[in-house]
């Protein structure tokens, strides 16, 4: 279908909504491009055809297959349907929604910009499901949980007893953050600025330069004076508080080793009052290129981009020992962040975080050289894996008698003073359930 067809044709009613939401939902599984750039390719293709309430509906339908993706593949076996993601979508929307059959023939009719119509066996199947609701008591803890087999063991060990109440969180809808950019004004002006337009913050629980929307409804963000004037800009609560937890502070010299889009590096760079020398490290070059864009639109003056070839990088053996704080926000496999990023559980598998946590040990093993005596190593993952977290750190201490770890309480109680949310105290391990924010875990350790 051409650009221009398929803007003119979509109005965008209910069947053609749920029909591109197949669409998208067989790209992400034809591609195992994440839901995200998915979605947001698909709105910016789209744009003049789509009001606000079709995409908050198409994301809505999107996200709800892959929230209860393991439980549908689990009803498809059970009557016997071919598990596709047509398949998937309208199972969801009679276990999901209380759709019935004629209703589902109504939107799958095999018009233009439609499903195909229902086949007799898919009808037959499908009607099984009827009265039905999403969790069967036959399902196992994995499929009821939502729980993919390669993270499995990891969360149990992480959880403990309170694995089935974690698990439920992290397949619920995230919250919407915003961090405040300290550098041009104040939480309070910022959350006034943006209920003047209509849109409605309150204040994190735990980050003191959060905004948390109240309320959906109002203008688009981007449309509100605050962002376009680099006033705030969105991060969850939980990757705000890692970069305060870094505690960076005026005329330091840091570096942030995985800087990515630079999302921590902003926080830190305020932190920092736009003094001292930050330093955004990076393998990805196009990340780091937005990290110019936001530096810039933030007024960030004081941080340098540095590109590496590779982890062992020579300007890291350059510059050993000359920083007082090296943040080491490590990639890792997401699973704190599956209420963002459902469709990150069902693209991994035991290989893929194999090989995360032997890249993170070599980029610890690597960045740790950056640190001068007396500084500080702030190693942080948005995975909630004892593999990628504790496991890592305890095998560095092991081989390196140079770093003592300090107590994450420690560290919360010279950084913030809200009281230490976390039941262990070595380890800052945030998560949806215990914390309202996405999952992440951080530590400290000191140079001697
Ligand atoms: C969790 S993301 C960082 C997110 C970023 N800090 C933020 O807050 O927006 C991890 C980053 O590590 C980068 N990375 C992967 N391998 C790396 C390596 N060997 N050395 C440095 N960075 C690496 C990835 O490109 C990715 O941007």
């Amino acid at each position: 279908m051409s650009d221009k067809e398929q803007k003119s044709a979509y109005g965008l009613g209910r069947a053609a909504r749920l029909n591109l939401s197949l669409e998208m939902l067989n790209e992400m599984a034809n591609t195992g491009r994440p839901m995200d750039a998915v979605l947001s390719s698909y709105f910016r293709h789209l744009q003049d055809a789509l009001e606000r309430r079709d995409r908050r509906d198409l994301e809505n339908r999107v996200r709800s297959v892959l929230l209860h993706y393991r439980r549908l593949l689990w009803w498809l076996k059970k009557i016997k349907l071919e598990p596709t993601m047509r398949a998937m979508l309208l199972a969801d929307m009679i276990l999901s929604e209380n759709a019935d059959i004629p209703q589902l023939e109504k939107l799958c009719n095999g018009a233009r910009n439609r499903m195909d119509m229902l086949r007799k066996e898919e009808i037959a199947a499908l009607k099984r499901l009827l009265g039905k609701e999403i969790n069967h008591p036959d399902m196992s803890d994995a499929v009821q949980s939502e729980c993919p087999d390669w993270a499995q063991a990891g969360l149990k060990k992480a959880f403990g007893e309170t694995f089935t109440e974690e698990l439920a969180a992290l397949a619920t809808k995230s919250t919407s953050d915003y961090r405040v950019n300290t550098l041009h004004t104040t939480p309070e002006e910022a959350q006034q600025s943006l209920a003047s337009q209509g849109f409605k913050t309150e204040p994190c629980p735990m980050s003191p330069i959060g905004l948390r929307q109240s309320d959906a409804g109002g203008p688009i963000l981007s449309e509100t004076d605050a962002f376009r004037q680099g006033w705030i800009e969105v991060q969850d609560e939980g990757s705000q508080l890692v970069a305060l937890f870094a505690g960076a502070k005026k005329g330091m010299q840091v570096v942030d080793f995985c800087a990515g889009a630079g999302g921590k590096t902003l926080a830190i760079a305020a932190q920092m009052q736009n003094s001292g020398h930050l330093v955004a490290c990076d393998v990805h070059s196009k990340r780091l290129s937005r990290a110019k864009v936001r530096l810039k639109r933030a007024g960030i003056v004081n941080t340098q981009r540095v590109l590496l070839e590779n982890t062992y990088d020579k300007w890291v053996k350059k510059s050993r020992g000359k920083f007082d704080r090296v943040l080491i926000d490590a990639p890792c496999s997401g699973t704190g962040t599956w209420r963002r990023n459902p469709d990150s559980k069902w693209s991994k598998d035991e290989t893929d975080l194999s090989e995360l946590v032997a890249l993170q040990a070599d980029i610890i093993k690597s960045a740790n050289r950056l640190v001068k005596s007396g500084g500080r190593m702030i190693y942080a993952t948005c995975s909630l894996l004892p593999e990628e977290n504790e496991e890592q750190i305890e095998n560095f201490l092991k081989e390196n008698d140079k770093f003592t770890l300090v107590k994450a309480k420690t560290v919360w109680e010279e950084n913030f003073e809200t009281p230490y949310p976390c039941a262990n105290e070595d380890y800052l391990r945030l998560s949806p359930h215990t914390n309202g924010c996405d999952g992440f875990f951080a530590c400290v350790l000191e140079k001697k």
